[in-house]
This record gives C-alpha cells, sequence and structure tokens, in this order.
C-alpha cells in the first residue's frame, strides 16, 4: 500500500497528528474567549465594548471555523484514503484486497467517533503495522471475534504473497478459526493447508518455526539488514512473507519443547516477522512449570484490549470527546472468501529464483565437519528447505524419483550449486555419475566444478563399478586413519586432528543402469552400494541415488538397498512410484505438480513428514556463470582442479607423440598404448609384449571408427618404440585409409613397409629377433588375407619353401618374432577363412561383438561370458597367458569419417 511513502509520515501518525490539530484548534478558540473575556469584562459593558467584544468573538469564531475547517477537510481525505484501501470490515469487497505488492504501515482496525460541541464524525482507528510484540487475549467470544477479524483484516491488506498463516487448535480442533476454513484447501494464507490440533503436532511446527526464525537470523540478515523490514526493503523482489502464529488455549498439550520453542519465538519472532497471537484463560499459566512462559507472556506481548484502547493523547482532549466503535463481522463473507481464494490461488506461481539462495558472504565459509545441507527451495509458504545429511539428527543419503520431465535434473543442478556454494573444495568433494543419454552434468566438466572429483557423462556400467570400488576404497583409507587416531566419524577425526576431511557425495543420476546389462556388473554394483550405504555415514560418504522409476528395480534386492536410504525426495510420478520412493501408503507425489513441485521426506517415507516444497529453476546461464565464479574463486584459493571428465558418448582422442613416448618410455619391450583403461582412474592402457615370449595379437570387432583409432594406435606406439625394428602393414582388406597410411609413413619412416591386398604374404624379410629387436607383422583384415589362409593350396614344388600360411602358423605356435597383429572385421568370416589360426593368438583385443563372438573369441581362456560389448564405446583386452582381463575406451582418429579409402 505504502501510503507512508507518499506522505513522509506514517498513517497512524498522520491522523493523530489532524485530529490533535482540531482539538488544538477548539483550545485556542478557547483560550481567545477568555482572554477576550478578560480584556473585556462583560459586566455594565458600555454598548460600543458590547458592540467590540461581540465582534472579536465573532473574529475567533471565524478563524475556528475557517481552521477547524480546513483540518477537517484534511482529516476527511486521509479517511477516505485509509477507506479507500482499507474500508471497515462490513463494507469489504473484492476491489479492496491488496493485488500489489506493498505493505500497509498501518492495519485499520474499528474506528473512532469524534465529536465536538454539535459536530461529530468518525476516523479509522489504525494499529501500526508491523506489530512490534506478540498479542495475546482470553478466550471469550468478544476477544476471539476480534482475533478473526484481525485476521480477515491480514488477509486482505497484505498481498497475497506476503502473509502466512500458521495456527493451532487443540480444544476445538481448529473449528475456533471456522470463518477461514474454506481457505485451507489452498497453500496460501494456511500453508500447512490445515490447523494443527496435536501436542508432537505443534512442537514439530514451533521447532520448524524456531529454525526458521534461526535461519533468518544466521543467514539472511547481517550486514545491512537487521531485522524483517530492512531486509524486505533491501530485496523487495524476495521479500520474505509475514507470518502469523496462532497458538490458542495456551498452554494446553504444550510440550516442555513446545514451551520453550514458544518462549524464543515470543523473543525474536516479531523482528522476523512472525507475529504470535496467543489465547489463553486468566490464571492459567500460574503453574510453576510455566513460569518462564508466563514471564516471557508478560514481557514480550499486548494484550488485545491494550492494543485497541484509544491513543492516550485522546484521554487528555477536553473539547474532542473521542468514543471506540469496534469492526463488525461481515454478513456476506462466503462472497468475499471466494474473491480471496482466487487471489491467493492465482499468487500461487513460483516467483523465488535459485540465486535467492546464495549470499555472497555465505560462499565457501561453511564446516561439513557435522553434515552437509544446502536449500533446495522453499515451501509455499516461503521456508527454505534444507536439504541435509551426515548430521547427528539427519539421514546419510537420499533417494530422488520422479516421472520423465519431472524436473529432476533441475534439481540436481540447484542441489549442486548450493551445496557447492556453501562448501569449500576441502569440505566437500562430488563423485557424478550420470547414466542418462545427453549433456546434463557436461556442464560440470568445462571449467570443471571445483569440488568435482569425477564428471562422468553418459557412463559404462562397467565402469560405474570402477567408480564404487574407487570410493569404497577411500572409506577403507579413512576407516584406517579413524582406527590409527581410535575415532569413531568424520567429526571426531576432524576435531581431534585438526586435519581437513571433506565429505564426499556421491551422485548417480539413472541409477537404475548400474543394474541393467550384466548380473556381474549388477551384482558387483549392488554390493559395493549396500557397503557405501549401510558404512558411508562414519566415514562422511554419502550417496544419493537419482531414477525415473523404481519399477522393474525393485524385483532385484533393491527394495533391502532403498530402505536403507532415509532422505527420499519425490517429484511427480504415479502413484505406485510415490509408494515405492516416499513409503507404502505415502502416495502424495501423484498429486504433484512438478515442475516446479517437490516432497522432501528425511524420515524413510513417513507420510507425516513429507514436506512439500517449490523448487527453482536453474536457468542455464545462471548455472553457467556460477561456476565460472566458482572456478574464479578456486583459482584465487590455490585449489588445484583434479576433477576426472569421463564422456560415454565420445571416444578419447588419439594422444599426441609426446604423451605416447611418455607412455612408452621405460618398457622394456615393444609395448601398444590403445586406449584408457575402463575404470575409474581412467590411466592409459599399455600392453607389453613379452620379450621371450612375445605373444600374437587379434584384434576383433566390427566398428570402422574403434578399429582406425586402433591401427593407429598400434602404428604410433610400435614406430615410437624402441625395441621395435621393422614393420610390415598388409592392406588384405584394402581398407586402410589415406590418414592411416600417412601417419604410418609419417610416424615409422623406412621402418615400415606397406603391402596391399594383392601381396603374395612372404613375409621371411622379418627376421627373429637379432639384437633383442623385435619385427611386427601386422595383417589389417585377416579374413580376406588369403596368402594366409590355410585352405589356399600352397602351389609349386613340394620342397618349395613354406607357404605363408604354414609360416604364419608357425610364427603363432611358436610364440616368437615377428610378432604379428592380425585385425578381423567380420568374424564369421575369419572363423570360415582361418579357424585354424583364430585360437592361436594369445592376446585378443574384442570391441563391438555379438555375445555368441565375443564367446568364440574367449574361446578356451578360462573367461566369463562377455556381456555388454555389442554396444557402446569400448573394447577388451584378454591375455591368455596372464589370464588378464582390461575394458578399456579405445583412442579414435576424430576425423577418420572424413578420410577416403586408402
Ligand atoms: N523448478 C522448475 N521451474 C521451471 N521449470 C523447470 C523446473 N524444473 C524443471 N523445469 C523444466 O522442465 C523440463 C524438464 O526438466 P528436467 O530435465 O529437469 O526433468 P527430468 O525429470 O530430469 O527429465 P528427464 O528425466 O526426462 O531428463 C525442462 O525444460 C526444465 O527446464
Amino acid at each position: 500500500m505504502g501510503i507512508n511513502r507518499q506522505t513522509g509520515l506514517a498513517l497512524t501518525e498522520r491522523l493523530l497528528k489532524l485530529t490533535s490539530e482540531l482539538e488544538r484548534i477548539s483550545e485556542e478558540r478557547r483560550l481567545a474567549y477568555e482572554w477576550l473575556r478578560r480584556e473585556i469584562p462583560g459586566e455594565h459593558l458600555r454598548l460600543e465594548d458590547y458592540d467590540l467584544l461581540k465582534s472579536r468573538q465573532e473574529a475567533v469564531q471565524e478563524v475556528f471555523t475557517r481552521d477547524w475547517n480546513r483540518k477537517l477537510a484534511e482529516l476527511d481525505e486521509w479517511c477516505r484514503r485509509v477507506r479507500r484501501r482499507q474500508p471497515r470490515l462490513i463494507d469489504l469487497q473484492e476491489e479492496h484486497l491488496n493485488n500489489g505488492d506493498k505493505l500497509p504501515d498501518a492495519l485499520a482496525f474499528g474506528r473512532m467517533k469524534l465529536s465536538c460541541e454539535g459536530w461529530s464524525g468518525h476516523v479509522p482507528r489504525l494499529l501500526p503495522f508491523p506489530f512490534k510484540r506478540g498479542i495475546r487475549m482470553s478466550n471469550d467470544r468478544k476477544e476471539q471475534s476480534w482475533l478473526h477479524q484481525l485476521l480477515l483484516r491480514l488477509m486482505t491488506a497484505l498481498p497475497a504473497n506476503a502473509l502466512r498463516i500458521v495456527a493451532y487448535d487443540p480444544l476445538h480442533l481448529g473449528s475456533a478459526l471456522r470463518p477461514f476454513l474454506p481457505l485451507l484447501d489452498l497453500q496460501k494464507p494456511f500453508a500447512d493447508r490445515r490447523i494443527w490440533t496435536r501436542s508432537e503436532e505443534i512442537e514439530e511446527v514451533l521447532r520448524r518455526e524456531l529454525d526458521d526464525i534461526e535461519q533468518l537470523l544466521q543467514r539472511r540478515f547481517g550486514g545491512s539488514a537487521v531485522d524483517w523490514q530492512s531486509y524486505n526493503k533491501l530485496h523487495p523482489d524476495h521479500a520474505i512473507p509475514y507470518k502469523v502464529l496462532v497458538v490458542l488455549h495456551v498452554p494446553e498439550q504444550l510440550t516442555e519443547k513446545s514451551l520453550w520453542y514458544l518462549g524464543r519465538i515470543l523473543e525474536f519472532g516479531p523482528a522476523c516477522g512472525v507475529l504470535p497471537i496467543l489465547s489463553m484463560e486468566e490464571g492459567s499459566l500460574e503453574d510453576r512449570r510455566y513460569d518462564a512462559l508466563r514471564g516471557q507472556v508478560e514481557r514480550l506481548t499486548q494484550g488485545i484490549e491494550q492494543l485497541l484502547e484509544s491513543n492516550p493523547v485522546f484521554r487528555s482532549f477536553r473539547h474532542l470527546a473521542v468514543t471506540e466503535e469496534q469492526e463488525q463481522w461481515p454478513d456476506r463473507l462466503l462472497d468475499l472468501l471466494g474473491r480471496l481464494a482466487e487471489r491467493y490461488r492465482s499468487s500461487n506461481a513460483f516467483i523465488r529464483k535459485i540465486r535467492d539462495q546464495w549470499g555472497e558472504a555465505a560462499c565457501w565459509t561453511a564446516s561439513s565437519r557435522d553434515g552437509i545441507s544446502a536449500c533446495i527451495g522453499w515451501t509455499p509458504d516461503g521456508r527454505e528447505v534444507e536439504f541435509t545429511l551426515g548430521r547427528v539428527d539427519s539421514e546419510h543419503h537420499a533417494l530422488l524419483a520422479g516421472r520423465s520431465g519431472s524436473g529432476k535434473s533441475n534439481l540436481l543442478h540447484v542441489l549442486i550449486h548450493s551445496l557447492c556454494h556453501r562448501y569449500a573444495p576441502d569440505e566437500l568433494q562430488v563423485y557424478m555419475l550420470d547414466y542418462k543419454q545427453g549433456t546434463e552434468f557436461a556442464v560440470y566438466a568445462n571449467p570443471p566444478l571445483p569440488q568435482a572429483v569425477l564428471v562422468a557423462t553418459e557412463s559404462d556400467p562397467e565402469y560405474g563399478t570402477t567408480v564404487l570400488a574407487h570410493i569404497e576404497q577411500e572409506l577403507q583409507r579413512r576407516a584406517s586413519a579413524f582406527k590409527r587416531h581410535a575415532v569413531r566419524d568424520c567429526a571426531e577425526y576432524r576435531k581431534n586432528t585438526g586435519l581437513p576431511l571433506p565429505r564426499v557425495l556421491l551422485i548417480i543420476d539413472e541409477f537404475q543402469l548400474l543394474f541393467s546389462e550384466n548380473k556381474d556388473v549388477a551384482e558387483a554394483a549392488e554390493k559395493s552400494l549396500n557397503m557405501l550405504l549401510r558404512q558411508g555415514r562414519a566415514y562422511g560418504i554419502h550417496v544419493l541415488l537419482a531414477t525415473q522409476t523404481l519399477k522393474g528395480i525393485q524385483s532385484m534386492s533393491m527394495a533391502q538397498l532403498i530402505s536403507q536410504i532415509g532422505c527420499r525426495m519425490a517429484l511427480a510420478c504415479s502413484e505406485e512410484d510415490s509408494a515405492m520412493i516416499l513409503g507404502s501408503n505415502n502416495w502424495a507425489a501423484a498429486e504433484l505438480k512438478s515442475p516446479p513441485e517437490g516432497i522432501l521426506n528425511d524420515a524413510n517415507g513417513a507420510g507425516s513428514a513429507n514436506r512439500r516444497f517449490l523448487i527453482p529453476y536453474a536457468e542455464p546461464d545462471l548455472i553457467r556463470s556460477h561456476l565460472d565464479e566458482l572456478h574464479e574463486r578456486s583459482e584465487q584459493r590455490g585449489f588445484a582442479s583434479s576433477a576426472k571428465i569421463f564422456n560415454g558418448a565420445h571416444l578419447p582422442p588419439i594422444p599426441d607423440s609426446r604423451s605416447y613416448a611418455a607412455q612408452l618410455a621405460g618398457a622394456g619391450e615393444p609395448a601398444l598404448v590403445l586406449g584408457e583403461k575402463l575404470d575409474f582412474s581412467g590411466n592409459p592402457l599399455r600392453l607389453a609384449f613379452d620379450r621371450q615370449q612375445p605373444g600374437h595379437l587379434l584384434i576383433a570387432g566390427h566398428d570402422p571408427v574403434i578399429r582406425q583409432g586402433l591401427l593407429l594406435s598400434v602404428i604410433r606406439s610400435l614406430s615410437l618404440s624402441e625395441h621395435v625394428r621393422r614393420i610390415a602393414y598388409y592392406d588384405a582388406a584394402n581398407k586402410g585409409a589415406s590418414a592411416l597410411r600417412e601417419a604410418a609413413v609419417e610416424s615409422a619412416g623406412s621402418r615400415i613397409r606397406l603391402f596391399g591386398y594383392e601381396w603374395d604374404g612372404d613375409f621371411s624379410f622379418l627376421d627373429h629377433t637379432e639384437d633383442g629387436k623385435a619385427d611386427v607383422l601386422i595383417i589389417d583384415g585377416l579374413e580376406n588375407a588369403k596368402p594366409f589362409h590355410s585352405a589356399v593350396p600352397s602351389f609349386g614344388k613340394p620342397k618349395d619353401p613354406a607357404s605363408p600360411a604354414d609360416s604364419l602358423r608357425r610364427t603363432l605356435e611358436s610364440g616368437h618374432s615377428p610378432i604379428v597383429i592380425a585385425v578381423v572385421d567380420n568374424w564369421r568370416k575369419a572363423n570360415a577363412a582361418c579357424k585354424d589360426l583364430l585360437p592361436q593368438f594369445e592376446l585378443k583385443i574384442g570391441y563391438r561383438l555379438s555375445e555368441d563372438d565375443a564367446g568364440a573369441l574367449v574361446q578356451g581362456g578360462g573367461f566369463a561370458k562377455l556381456k555388454g560389448l555389442d554396444n557402446g564405446n569400448k573394447a577388451v583386452f584378454i591375455d591368455k597367458l596372464k589370464n588378464r582381463q582390461d575394458w578399456f575406451r579405445p583412442y579414435c582418429d576424430i576425423h577418420t569419417e572424413k578420410d577416403e579409402p586408402w
């Protein structure tokens, strides 16, 4: 309403001043008459004196009438101004509802009749707003009706978004507020959508309100804002609503804790925009148990009667008679309530921004010693909703679920940003493992989120298990350290040793995919997750699992896994999912309108612990700029980023020669560097050929990009290896691309000889090892390499030297130089053409093979059936001799597709 902004003077003062002016004018007239009487005594007046007196009196009256009328007109204008916005309650109409965003600085409540001689008029009685102290009243009908009137006035005079009401009525089960019950279904102004009635409920509600007050005092205020009003003035875009806390029949059903909470709220509430209104019987706090509260009520509240008494200034008037007139309850309230409901409904749109949660002062100042928490949204009545893990009184792991499009990714962004705003990298480490297709978490890779240890997008289940294993190792490391220092948990470790120990948060989006592919992987994942969920708490390791649905995965021992997760966050989903996420019989999530609504439940899904909240939108630009800010801050503070980046959608690019050389340095034998290990380390996969018994390598799979990448890696590795003398490259499939040829010649120079598909296969120029260096024969397309197929008869004289096929077989059997590296594109064809050769290779690499072909590849090696090789950007290396199996991601040449055939 902002009336004071227009006048520069608060309304209450203005009306008081104008009324006092009327009194002053009357008093001035009286004084003037008195003076005249003294000057011109009335007895035995001469005629001319009488005339003089008469004319003087008329002049005084004239001045009086002029001034009086002027002031009256002014007063009238102000009264009309007030009444235009806050008429008497019986005159309230829709147009009087405050549809703006400004708060009034006074509430009209009843009126005063002023009379003076023959004149009388009314001025509204104004109560300064906000109230400086709580209000107490009795339970009698008159005072209860004042309560209704006061609430109605607040609902109509404050903007819809600016008022919240929390009420407790233990004796009448909510019916004490009967006129307002039709509003309960809305989220405003009764944000809880009900009136609390039970002892344990009010204890919880009072605790919550006190927590909010504490939050305001500790986090939101400070600096330039000292209280609710000054904060709202500084932050008009996200002003904190005014809250009325009605507690009827005090101390009925109030536990000891409730009494204590209430006392604190009386003390600190009004400065934080919380108005406690208590009703109680005379003497109901006489018992010694209530001594403290009684004192607080006397000191910190004012009786409603006192509040409604006219200003003492009026009592000193001698001309103006002032009488109070109370409000009357409107007859047609239902109509008005309908309008009010409409207004509250339409104001439900969520207006908070994610940035509202962050303040510069709060950046990286929090300690995670006793747990981590961050604001992830607001309840409909504007209270911050904190996501908390790891505290003594909180849960330790979280589950987030909601159907596709319900805003899971958005909530994860909000959560990650809010946490990473609060905790520096030495307080919090985040592992992000995303199984979703798309680039949702990719934003955290560049620039890397300072707290991120891992940013993995489009992850692979195999890879996921290695991440879990890595975190398990971290847990073990912590366990040993705790044992050494004889401490029980993270907080104690930090307290006793003074050493830093960041909390670890592992976030797995679409975690059900970890269990989707392969039984071995699923079992490994489940085992690790179980271990982290069971033991993570003490070691400051927390897990957040997100999923679209729990259906399907429930069939595994997932139910047990999930039962260990106490904090549940649900977005819109089916009733079935709601019951699975939150807890049986808890279907509340099915009613959610997500985005932006969500439910936070940190009591294992118990229905009474549902906290409905609204999630802010993490705008992409904002996310990016916040990340830049965090990154800059981390550089200033000297936190070196060590985030591992994994993108399952792309193969790693072939490193430059220098990196290859570095990888090969120190190898005492010919070696290949073929890609990155598919594990948390992401280290290069180095494959060395034993000097004594080098073994031969078969590479099989159907994917031109991987094939090309592997061949380039092979050639580059061999040409950089000081233990390789000569290389023969036979392009039997006639598939070689110019890039490959150029790379071969460029890196190996004269050490390489290139052969086309017409080659006769005579590789006798490749000697056995002489000077400790090996020769290598690369057969690219073994299935097409006719000279090496046993089916090809060896024409010529029987005494002719051995055919290339025989020589190759002998070489493979002997396991001696030249080292043979054969590439097979079409496994079936190769199996038909040179079945006898294939088992001779001790070293094998497979990629993009059907389950059967993969089985045939590892046949006889004692390896479990290879699953998951038919898709994904990965390959497996198998060493039969050493019984070794490594999954890896082959390097690829990003230009492969553009190359023309060789
Ligand atoms: N709190 C919010 N306020 C406004 N818009 C939102 C909010 N949360 C999400 N959205 C919007 O809703 C859409 C879906 O959100 P999001 O991608 O986070 O959902 P999701 O549950 O992760 O979906 P999916 O599982 O299909 O990827 C997006 O366009 C997003 O911008």
